[in-house]
């Protein structure tokens, strides 16, 4: 595992424009995320230009379906080379559905699951049918707890919500954590989110941040001032 936590989100439909940040922030990130942006724009050729650069890639794809299409989605996806890191699905598939997916991933990358995504509100989960009892972080924590059973590696979650995680969980699990923003950077469609130093006070391992990095003037400074605030804490 990289010691530097900043895993950058590549997230641009510009093949060039990815293979030029990668290669920019490679000695400031420790990760780079490859999303469905990108992903569907360039496929594995397009993959394969920015992890050529080196830099361990998080492949952030969010599956979500069925068992047996799930399953058959990361063999496929273990058959890339290089080999991504970190691969992901949602929570919300379901227990079997996680199983069959480490059954598939079988130890070959680090598999985690979305819980509660960051852009999510109480009231935003509660229209989508979630129980109105429970907020945005009691539901993350079940998931959580669901994706533990399910003998997978970790969770994507909000910084909101790592403290409760990190309590029912324990420190080997591992927490990629979104929702990044640096004081008084905009918040933009989010709507959980903390700075870099509180999420990684709170217990994230691995801090996912794309537009306050890949939007900036000088990505590879905006990375730097990131990890000043942190080695600051
Ligand atoms: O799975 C993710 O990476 C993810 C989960 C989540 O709950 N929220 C979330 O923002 N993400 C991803 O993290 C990145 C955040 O980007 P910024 O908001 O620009 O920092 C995007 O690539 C999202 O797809």
């Amino acid at each position: 595992m990289p010691a530097n936590p900043i895993c950058v989100a590549i997230d641009t439909p510009d093949l060039e424009k990815a293979v030029a940040l990668a290669k920019t922030l490679k000695p400031h990130v420790g990760w780079a995320k490859i999303g469905m942006e990108f992903f569907y724009a360039h496929g594995l050729a397009g993959y394969t230009r920015v992890a050529e650069t080196g830099l361990p890639i998080f492949l952030d794809l969010k599956l979500h379906d069925i068992p047996n299409t799930v399953a058959s989605a990361m063999k496929a996806l273990m058959k890339i080379t290089p080999t991504p890191g970190i691969v992901n699905l949602h929570a919300t598939g379901g227990l079997d559905m996680m199983k069959a997916a480490a059954d598939a991933v079988d130890g070959r990358a680090k598999l985690i699951a979305v819980t509660i995504l960051t852009s999510l509100s109480d009231d935003d989960i509660w229209a989508a049918g979630f129980e109105t009892a429970k907020n945005t972080e009691a539901h993350a924590r079940s998931l959580a707890e669901l994706t533990k059973r399910a003998g997978l590696d970790g969770v994507v979650c909000s910084p909101h919500d790592l403290v409760g995680i990190r309590h029912d969980l324990g420190r080997d699990f591992l927490t990629v954590v979104p929702g990044i923003r640096p004081a008084d950077a905009a918040v933009q469609d989010q709507k959980r989110v903390a700075t870099p130093a509180a999420a990684l006070e709170a217990g994230a391992d691995i801090l996912v941040i794309g537009r306050a990095i890949t939007g900036a003037a000088d990505p590879a400074r905006a990375a730097q001032d990131i990890l000043g605030t942190l080695h600051a804490g």
